[in-house]
């Protein structure tokens, strides 16, 4: 039983050019599939796409399947009960889900008391604790915290901890650790395998580097212009790419890794 089928994946923009071709892709509970590709490739919209989230005017075919629900051609009431709780989307930049005018601790409320039925004390708590599981220190001066008043690497935890508020089956995070810098991104990468671990979710990991990706997937799809064009485990592509495209990707990780490693060796 998988907990996301998608068979055939066709998006379309108004005008009809084909951005995602065919794609056909599945999650078992539990499982972590790293998308990589090019900037443009469409990972990006497939992750949107499973959640019924595509730019206005884009049309989708073919069949995503998550958990019980059939996202394409869903109503916005069925697409409204599976967005946070089958799967829950984390964006490459936090201020995407944050409001920028409300304090931190009032945006975790916010999902935690519709799905959890919450209030009063018990809410607070929640949300506390909702802070703590991402480890993010002192969490009561961060609820009171508007987003500007916190950082970066901060900021993205917090839209973690609300990604997590109603415990989805699936994680689909979206480049989460691209506009940070090396350090928080690898802390970032550290803390969620822990939690996806640690409950066993699912997660469909987007992402242009495969240096990041093999941190957390065990799986990989590799998209150029809308096709998957290699799928595998994540150390044989490493180790035996198949397509030209796929070698200059472990290539250019390869490079970074070892700049990397070059610079803090100096
Ligand atoms: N709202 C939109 N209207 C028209 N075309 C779009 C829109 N959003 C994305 N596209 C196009 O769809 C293609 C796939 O975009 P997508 O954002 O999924 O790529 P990506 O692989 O996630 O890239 P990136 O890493 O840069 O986000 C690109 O050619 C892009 O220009």
């Amino acid at each position: 039983m998988s907990i996301l089928d998608i068979r055939d994946l066709v998006i379309r923009t108004a005008d009809g050019r084909t951005l995602v071709d065919h794609l056909s892709l599945s999650l078992a509970p539990g499982e972590r599939l790293g998308l990589i590709g090019e900037s443009g490739s469409g990972k990006s919209l497939t992750s949107l796409a499973v959640l019924g989230l595509l730019p206005e005017g884009m049309t989708m075919s073919g069949s995503i399947e998550l958990g019980d629900t059939q996202i394409v051609g869903a109503s916005e009431r069925q697409l409204i009960r599976v967005r946070g709780h089958d799967a829950a989307i984390v964006f490459q930049e936090p201020l995407t889900a944050l409001d920028p005018l409300m304090r931190v601790g009032r945006q975790i409320a916010e999902p935690l008391g519709r799905r959890r039925g919450l209030k009063g004390t018990a809410l607070k708590r929640a949300v506390t604790a909702a802070l703590e599981q991402v480890r993010l220190p002192e969490p009561e001066r961060i609820a009171r915290a508007f987003p500007h008043e916190i950082s970066g690497g901060q900021r993205q935890r917090v839209a973690l901890a609300m990604a997590l508020a109603c415990d989805p089956r699936l994680l689909i995070a979206d480049e989460p650790t691209t506009a940070l810098d090396v350090t928080v991104q690898s802390e970032l990468l550290d803390l969620l395998d822990a939690l996806v671990r640690e409950r066993e979710m699912a997660v469909l990991f987007v992402s242009h580097d495969l240096a990041v990706v093999a941190k957390v997937a065990e799986r990989v799809l590799v998209l150029k212009d809308g096709r998957a064009v290699e799928e595998g485990a994540v150390r044989d592509i490493v180790n035996a790419p198949r397509e030209q495209y796929t070698k200059t990707l472990v290539d250019s990780a390869r490079q970074l890794e070892s700049a990397l490693v070059q610079r803090s060796g100096r």
